[in-house]
């Protein structure tokens, strides 16, 4: 095995539906079932949160949930948790500038995707050295989803990050909606990660259809 091919990654990257128990209105495996209908590329189990489910619970839901992606061809990645994401042989796993550092995740998953959030240069230079595969850049826009996110930064960071040679893929995440998810790739995405837009959406194969449209335009 090889680390992630980059023309490939950029393609997943194009509409990273994230969610767990927490965000849905209905079975979270149904909400996943119409997201991938939509057409969603690339999936993140968050389970975190409100409510959020532990245990052996977790487990089973992180399970059906990874089925249903792998039944469509949809990389599954985890959240937060290297040790479920490795017990279930994961495609990847996310990790924010809170959580184990990058290099020790990386000597831990070997050659699976390795999704970081950074905020600053500094933090970008670090996480690349430290083999990160693509970059998480938030908030872009105001979130209920996450109660300790960042401030508000817009689309600035994504085109700094751009215009100071970063070329690694990045998917810009927080409060993106069909509204303003153009904005975000403009600056320099290769996509956009959306929790609310799609999971709480009132028709979410209609909600995912519409934000893969903006991407692909
Ligand atoms: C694609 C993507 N980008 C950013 C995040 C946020 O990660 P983190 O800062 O570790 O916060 P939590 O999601 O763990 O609360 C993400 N999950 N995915
Ligand atoms: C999980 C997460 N991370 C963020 C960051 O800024 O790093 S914002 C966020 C929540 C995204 O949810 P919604 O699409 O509902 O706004
Ligand atoms: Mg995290």
């Amino acid at each position: 095995m090889s680390r992630i091919n980059t023309h490939r990654l950029r393609e997943m990257l194009k509409l990273y539906f994230i969610m767990g128990s927490p965000n849905c209105y209905k079975e979270p495996a149904e909400v996943l079932k119409e997201a991938i209908a939509g057409g969603i590329t690339l999936f993140q189990f968050r389970e975190k949160g409100n409510h959020a489910l532990t245990g052996v619970e977790k487990v089973t839901l992180a399970k059906e949930l990874q089925t249903i992606c792998k039944k469509h061809d949809i990389p599954f990645i985890v959240n937060d948790d290297i040790d479920l994401a490795i017990s279930l042989d994961a495609d990847g796993v996310h990790i924010g500038q809170e959580d184990e550092p990058v290099a020790k995740v990386r000597s831990r998953i070997g050659d699976k995707i390795l999704g970081v959030s950074v905020h600053t240069m500094e933090e970008a230079m670090s996480a690349l050295e430290a083999g990160a595969d693509y970059f998480g850049v938030g908030p872009i826009f105001p979130t209920k989803t996450k109660e300790d996110a960042k401030p508000v930064q817009g689309v600035q960071h994504i085109q700094h990050f751009r215009e100071k040679g970063i070329t690694i893929p990045i998917v810009g995440i927080g409060g993106i909606t069909v509204e303003n998810a153009m904005n975000v790739k403009e600056a320099g995405a290769d996509g956009v990660s959306v929790i609310t837009a799609i999971s709480k959406a009132s028709d979410i194969i209609k909600a995912a259809q519409s934000l893969r449209q903006q991407i692909e335009y």
